[in-house]
């Protein structure tokens, strides 16, 4: 399985790839302000490509839980001038995780290669700008929005309810124009689900996976570790591996995480496991 990039490269999915989160937010939950200056992002950026991230996934809107809502001008202002810098730089893939269509478009034309949308192109005029720029696109399930998805997430089966809406949204993708080897689908673990949930789909990683569309997993540092082992930010690492090796042992090609190096040891070893060393 190979993602087509733009400019004639590929990324080959037919083992899992670990995406380094390089968020330019100041509140993301876990670095928050901790990519303000952009020398500072770029030193992150050299030392994830250095453990082994191939994907680098650049966010200026934080979307935890009760996060606020950015502009475009400021998720602009965020993004756009790391992605050029990194592009420059680093001949590594670089995803946008945006849900705005003017980010997708200055991202893109500064040199991003995939779109990651924990929104899967909802807004306004996001899949059309999707399909338009011709560029592999990661759509995430999410129940409601950052702002208040947590209060009180419901479903009958999880599931087979988060499975039935990323296969409908990847239809309607392909309808727009995007074509179906370039869709990567998300259950979007933290975003509207409460720990059983996440724990549901954790263990049914492998439905998604014989959907046939890449899969990409992020739990990093997330609270369904926190919440399950009663522990801060700061000591989720062990879970964070866990879930991580998990996920690439039942097949997702792509897992999002903050630790690189020691991720993409375990991933190796799940890799190992599942498809041989
Ligand atoms: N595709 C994808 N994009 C993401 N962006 C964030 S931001 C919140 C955090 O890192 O905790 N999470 C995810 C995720 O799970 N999947």
């Amino acid at each position: 399985m190979r993602l087509a990039l733009p400019r004639q490269r590929e990324l080959d999915l037919s083992r899992p790839q670990v995406m380094g989160i390089l968020n330019v937010t100041p509140d993301s939950f876990s670095d928050g302000g901790k990519h303000q200056q952009l020398s500072q992002a770029l030193r992150s950026a050299e030392q994830m490509l250095a453990d082994g991230a191939t994907i680098l996934d650049i966010g200026g809107e934080s979307t935890r839980p009760g996060a606020a809502e950015v502009s475009v001008e400021d998720e602009l202002n965020r993004v756009v001038p790391l992605v050029s810098a990194i592009r420059s730089r680093f001949d590594c893939v670089i995803s946008v995780d945006t849900s705005k269509a003017a980010v997708m478009s200055a991202a893109v034309q500064a040199g991003a290669d995939i779109i990651n949308d924990v929104r899967a192109l909802q807004e306004p005029a996001a899949l059309e700008t999707a399909a338009a720029l011709q560029v592999p696109v990661c759509i995430m399930h999410m129940q409601g929005a950052p702002r208040t998805m947590q209060q009180a997430p419901d479903y009958q089966d999880v599931v087979q309810q988060v499975y039935d809406y990323l296969l409908q949204r990847a239809v309607e993708c392909q309808q727009a124009g995007i074509a179906a080897a370039q869709i990567i689908l998300d259950p979007g673990f933290g975003f509207g689900k409460n720990l059983s949930h996440n724990y549901q789909l954790l263990a049914a990683l492998d439905k998604f996976v014989q959907s046939g569309y890449p899969l990409l997993a992020g739990m990093s540092r997330k609270s369904m570790i926190g919440q399950l082992l009663d522990i801060p930010v700061s000591e989720r690492l062990a879970g964070s591996l866990a879930c991580a090796t998990l996920a690439a042992y039942a097949g997702a090609q792509i897992i999002r995480v903050h630790d690189v190096k020691e991720t993409v040891q375990a991933v190796r070893v799940a890799a190992a496991a599942r498809y041989g060393v």
